[in-house]
């Protein structure tokens, strides 16, 4: 197979990123620039950055509800399909308010670099739409996620491009998309999802999968550092899917979980928090605020606790350098996407703290989604156990390649990781005869 150039041996080439002169305004703006630095390290074509610049498709469209006054509501809905150099694109949906075109395409493209930092056969892709989910009622938001897929199912597939859950979307919203495709098609589809419920097809372990993966990661780190993980203490901001199997992993592990915020609030509790008991509050009270027998804290505020580890699995943009001096965690994983913007990120670095990316921290959602796929393709499923394995297989893999890169080149973690997906793209481009 024709690659591209190896890695230059030019150390000049791989310095750290200079200061950034002004902090990237948004995801969109920030992603690019880590593309474009790591295709600079790795002295790739011009033409990889080019190609990999913007979303090869994007999509907007407008989904008419039935609301149940009767009345009928539009709302707006995004989908970004990123590249397809190595295989279909793949991405969760999201249901925020704050949903934003720029902000799909970032996500989506974050999704191509994870994707290919797991040696994952996908291209990155997107989805959003723009909406309240807590003022919708059930039916409100069953039919809001059937028009979705029903206004984007001309550009979607298995072999296309496949959905996932995202922030506010989950199994269930899975299974009404994969029911409304497959009623359209005329042909029971699977694999045009992943995340659903397993009685759909679902992989086993797919919904703790993110949190696990996340885990795996923070152990390798602590192991590389010396951390001994018993007795340690973590801080987690946003407690839904992520956060939450975040919490639980690492209690498994011994870690001491000291302080968990969603975005209500937060609570507190020097001696560790019962992750199960904040688990089955949040689940009864949609939030972990005035879970007994903890001290409320501000939803930021557990940003700047003196933890040994912080998990940030909220949204985008929360460590700045507006606040950044006031982390002081050892170890902050990028349990979220983007939660870190890569200014931030480097001052981490600069001051000895060790940065999980999240294209490596959070990747084990897309891989349990991808066995997911492989599962539905073969019409065989996998216990869990087998899920979890290969898991943890693809997941310290990953992570050893990255920091492999990390202490030979002298780069961060984020940067190696970058270098090491934009590496696995522009040989298949080359490979391709793109180049
Ligand atoms: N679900 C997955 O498999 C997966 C995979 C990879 C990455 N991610 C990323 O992880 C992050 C979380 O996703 P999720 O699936 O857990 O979503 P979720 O909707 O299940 O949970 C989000 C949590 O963040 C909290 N939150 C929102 N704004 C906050 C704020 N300002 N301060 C504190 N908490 C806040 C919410 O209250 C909620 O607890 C997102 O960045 C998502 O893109 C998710």
């Amino acid at each position: 197979m024709s690659t591209v150039r190896e890695f230059r041996s030019d150390p000049g080439a791989v310095a750290p990123a200079k200061a950034a002169v002004r902090e990237a305004q948004s995801p969109l703006e920030a992603v690019q620039r880590l593309i474009r630095a790591a295709c600079e390290d790795l002295g790739l074509p011009p033409a990889v950055y080019e190609y990999l610049k913007e979303p090869a498709r994007v999509l907007v469209v407008n989904i008419p509800v039935r609301m149940d006054s009767g009345e009928v509501r539009t709302f707006t809905g995004y989908r970004s399909q990123h590249t397809d150099v190595v295989g279909p694109t793949k991405g969760g949906v999201r249901f925020h308010p704050a949903v934003t075109l720029d902000e799909v395409k970032a996500l989506s493209m974050w999704m191509t670099m994870k994707c290919a930092v797991l040696g994952l056969p996908y291209g990155g892709a997107k989805g959003g739409v723009v909406c309240e989910p807590r003022t919708l009622s059930r039916s409100e938001l069953e039919g809001l996620a059937r028009g979705y897929i029903r206004a984007v199912a001309g550009f979607v597939g298995p072999e296309r491009d496949i959905p996932a859950p995202d922030v506010n979307t989950n199994a269930e919203i899975m299974g009404w998309m994969l029911d409304e495709y497959s009623s359209l098609r005329g042909v029971v589809t699977p694999a045009l999802i992943t995340g659903k419920p397993e009685v759909l097809g679902g992989s086993a372990g797919r919904t703790g999968a993110t949190g696990r993966g996340v885990v795996i990661t923070i152990r390798e780190a602590a192991d590389r550092l010396g951390l001994d993980l018993r007795g340690a203490t973590a801080a987690i901001q946003g407690f839904g899917n992520v956060g939450s199997h975040t919490a639980r992993y690492l209690q498994e592990l011994g870690v001491r979980v000291v302080a968990i915020s969603d975005v209500r609030g937060g609570v507190h509790r020097r001696d560790g928090i019962d992750v199960e008991a904040a688990i089955e509050h949040t689940r009864r009270y949609g939030s972990v605020v005035g879970l007994p027998g903890t001290d409320p804290i501000g939803s930021d505020e557990v940003l700047y606790l003196p933890v040994d580890i912080l998990v940030p699995a909220a949204l985008e943009n929360q460590i700045t350098m507006a606040n950044v001096d006031q982390v002081s965690a050892r170890i902050v994983c990028e349990a979220a996407n983007g939660p870190t913007t890569p200014e931030a990120s480097e001052a981490l670095v600069q001051r000895g703290t060790f940065v999980i990316p999240d294209i490596l921290a959070n990747a084990g959602g897309v891989t349990v989604s991808y066995f997911e796929w492989v599962q539905n393709l073969q019409n065989f499923y996998w216990p869990e156990d087998e899920v979890e394995a290969r898991l943890e297989d693809m997941m310290v893999r990953a992570f050893n390649t990255v920091y492999k890169v990390h202490a030979q080149r002298g780069v961060s973690m984020r940067r190696a990781a970058y270098m090491v997906a934009l590496k696995r793209l522009a040989d298949a481009m080359a490979a391709r005869g793109w180049l």
